[in-house]
């Protein structure tokens, strides 16, 4: 049977969290030293980082990564591969980490570890949306936009099976 989508968070409110954060990660980068690189971690978050750095008002630059997690449905395990690196070497610099969901954490897990041994200066995790009852590895986030029970979202960036990521707002598939 197919899936069906129930709206979950409008449009508008993620646009006002988004500020929100944003704001924030200014706010905390303002005074220190060292240049700042946002990395979006592709595909789920390319339109959260979009939204989010046109908020950040301070100058910063912008790389990605794609990774791929091998998945069983809705579940993902340990196996993550490094499909897209980043393009600059980022010793020395401060990194934000910019992911649409964590869950088990698996996936950011290997990013870090792939992250800090290229020497950065700090790296940082700003995450929309985390599901803390799904963890499976300690992650330590210092930006969410919103902490949500288990359930499958999808939209504002965000697939279920490759499908609804062009929805403006988050639903939840059952
Ligand atoms: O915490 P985890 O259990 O590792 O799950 C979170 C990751 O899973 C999703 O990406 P996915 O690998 O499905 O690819 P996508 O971003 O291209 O949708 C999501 O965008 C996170 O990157
Ligand atoms: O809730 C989710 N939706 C889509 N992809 C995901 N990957 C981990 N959690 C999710
Ligand atoms: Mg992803």
């Amino acid at each position: 049977m197919k899936e069906t989508v129930h709206f979950m968070i409008s449009e508008k409110d993620i646009k006002k969290r988004i500020q929100e954060i944003a704001k924030k990660i200014a706010d905390y980068y303002r005074s220190k030293k060292g240049k700042l690189v946002l990395v979006g971690i592709l595909k789920g978050s390319f339109i959260f980082i979009s939204d989010l750095c046109r908020k950040i008002d301070l100058p910063h630059e912008i790389d990605f990564m794609i990774v791929s997690s091998y998945r069983n449905g809705f579940q993902s395990n340990e196996n993550v591969r490094i499909i897209k690196d980043l393009d600059q070497n980022i010793r020395k610099k401060n990194i934000v980490i910019v992911e649409d969901v964590v869950d088990s954490g698996n996936t950011l897990k290997k990013i870090l570890r792939v992250l800090q041994s290229r020497k950065p200066k700090s790296i940082k995790i700003c995450t929309l949306f985390s599901k803390p009852s799904k963890r499976e590895v300690k992650i330590s986030i210092k930006w969410i936009g919103y902490s949500i029970q288990d359930r499958f979202i999808v939209g504002y960036g965000i697939d279920y099976s490759q499908k609804y990521r062009h929805l403006p707002y988050i639903g939840y598939v059952l």
